[in-house]
């Protein structure tokens, strides 16, 4: 699914509007139609429960209105407050506002902290969506605090009102914190940022009909990794053998962590790789030939770290670092690996990312089909410094794709996977029990698995990551997240 600016957004309603064509005060219906339908089916506004809807005097304020008139008819009474925070308001908020005192009163409210907002109740936050031009202040910033104290559930319209939809708020910024956000049509960039949890909530989408001829004649780099957008593996021959889906090679594993080379190993073999060979320090040999019989196990001369540099002419992609430590020969190894893979499409992960940020000068010499595999701390590292917000992080992280032309994936709630021609795609699958350890380095098999298949690096960036995601959520629904391990993300894996 292909995501947009709020400028884009704004041209987006336009274009729906003259092209379909719908009146604007129509798409305005629509949208609150399609907000009452989902709240509606959800069952959150039982009809026992009171529904407090706070409007503005934008067109979020006009959704908010229409939507308080359909759950009138609709046999509901709800509170309804109009927060008058400018001069002006837009021409389809006024309709609404007239429509809806045809079959009731709005109050405007003074003081906010007259609102009669009760635990047990439902607010609806239409004070402001995807037109915020500044920070929220006065008599809103008010209102938001006392939204945000009261124990009330919270659903904001489009988006919670006081958070930009695209570019980063201040720290101390005063944002409606919701239960739920329903958006109109595509997330916001902002709910994919990390730093915007709590103003966000769960999020859903409903559809309002914009029009998909804007999508496709507009560009845009940003991606969101939804069931429709995967690349997918080519089907197998039926007279492919092993060597038809590659040879591919892990150096993993030292002294302690030769755990982090096996969840590698069986990823990759899950991930649908021809052969694997494991290259682990000698004290690991025993333990990758026991938990992973599948995998040949190439020795290093080294007991406890990885040393050796071998010949990587007979594989098809290389998958280096998970649990390999830092000592210095190991150091060596990576440059000399680095070396001699510039014709190997190759992961490169966990303690490789670290030596790597110590030895900066390897990031100008990465092979040209490298997929980079940091978590954020380990992507501040590479940069040398930290970023200001999320926003400046996706533009460090695009100049840093670009510059060294190779796919970086920053994981997290929504790994992002940014690549050399400046698209980022926002991963859409995973949870939260997978933040426990070897969750990661399951993922470097499993892209190190698609490499080995021919997939072009950032193709086998998006699938992998997204099938890891939808790994840990079968994990997930078969064991709860709180029991979920890094091996049961493996199991979890399918094609
Ligand atoms: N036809 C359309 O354009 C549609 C718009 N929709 C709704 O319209 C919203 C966007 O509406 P608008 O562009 O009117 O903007 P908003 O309703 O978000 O904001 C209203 C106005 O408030 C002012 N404002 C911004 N920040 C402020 C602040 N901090 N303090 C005080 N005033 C502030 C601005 O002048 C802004 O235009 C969307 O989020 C969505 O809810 C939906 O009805 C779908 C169709
Ligand atoms: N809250 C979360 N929601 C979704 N995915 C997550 C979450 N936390 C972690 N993950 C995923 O789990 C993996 C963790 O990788 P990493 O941090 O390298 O762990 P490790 O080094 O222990 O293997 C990443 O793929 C990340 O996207
Ligand atoms: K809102």
């Amino acid at each position: 699914m292909k995501l947009f600016t709020v400028e884009q957004i704004r041209q987006w309603d336009a274009y729906t509007i003259t092209n379909e064509p719908i009146t604007s005060v129509d798409l305005m219906e629509r949208a609150a139609g399609a907000f009452t339908e989902w709240l509606l089916r959800t069952g959150l506004a039982e009809t026992h429960r009171e529904i407090f809807i706070l409007c503005g005097m934008g067109n979020n304020g006009g959704d908010g209105l229409a939507i308080a008139r359909l759950l009138y008819q609709a046999g509901y009474r709800p509170h309804v407050y109009v927060i008058r925070h400018s001069e002006r308001s837009s021409d389809d908020f006024v309709i609404n506002l007239q429509r809806y005192e045809t079959l009731a009163k709005v109050q405007w409210l003074e003081d906010p902290q007259t609102l009669p907002l009760n635990e047990t109740g439902v607010i609806i936050d239409a004070l402001l969506g995807s037109g915020l031009t500044r920070s929220a202040s006065g008599l809103l910033a008010q209102t938001i605090k006392q939204i945000n104290a009261s124990k009330a559930e919270v659903i904001s319209v489009d988006v919670a009102s006081g958070l930009f939809a695209d570019q980063a708020n201040d720290p101390d910024d005063v944002i409606v914190q919701p239960t739920h956000t329903v958006s109109f049509q595509i997330p916001k960039l902002a709910f994919l940022q990390p730093k915007n949890a709590p103003y966000v909530g769960k999020w859903h989408l409903v559809d309002i009909g914009l029009s998909q001829a804007y999508v496709d004649l507009t560009p845009s780099p940003y991606f969101y990794t939804d069931t429709r957008a995967i690349p997918v593996l080519p089907d197998r021959e039926s007279f492919s053998n092993k060597g038809t889906f590659g040879h591919a090679l892990l150096m993993a594993g030292s002294y302690g962590k030769i755990g982090a080379a096996v969840l590698a190993s069986r990823s990759c073999l899950r991930g649908g790789v021809g052969l694997l060979t494991v290259q682990v320090p000698r004290c690991g040999y025993t333990i990758i030939q026991t938990s992973v019989p599948e995998a040949m196990c190439l020795t290093d001369e080294h007991e406890t770290e990885l040393t050796q540099p071998n010949d990587l002419s007979k594989y098809s992609a290389v998958g280096i670092g998970p649990g390999m430590g830092q000592a210095k020969a190991s150091q060596q190894l990576l440059r000399q690996f680095i070396a001699q893979a510039q014709d190997i499409p190759c992961v490169i992960d966990a303690d490789a990312l670290n030596i790597l940020s110590q030895e900066r000068d390897l990031l100008e010499q990465l092979p040209a089909k490298t997929i980079l595999t940091p978590h954020p701390k380990e992507f501040e590292r590479l940069l040398g410094k930290p970023w200001k917000d999320d926003y400046e992080k996706l533009r460090l992280l695009q100049e840093f794709s670009t510059r060294y032309r190779i796919v970086v994936v920053l994981k997290g709630k929504h790994t992002v996977v940014a690549s050399p021609d400046g698209e980022f795609h926002f991963n859409s699958t995973g949870n939260a029990g997978m933040a426990t350890g070897g969750t990661g380095d399951v993922l470097t098999g499993v892209l190190t698995a698609l490499l080995a298949q021919k997939l072009e690096p950032k193709e086998a960036a998006i699938l992998g990551v997204y099938r890891h995601g939808e790994a840990g959520d079968r994990a997930a629904a078969r064991r709860g997240m709180v029991a979920l391990t890094a091996g049961d993300v493996v199991d979890g894996l399918r094609w």
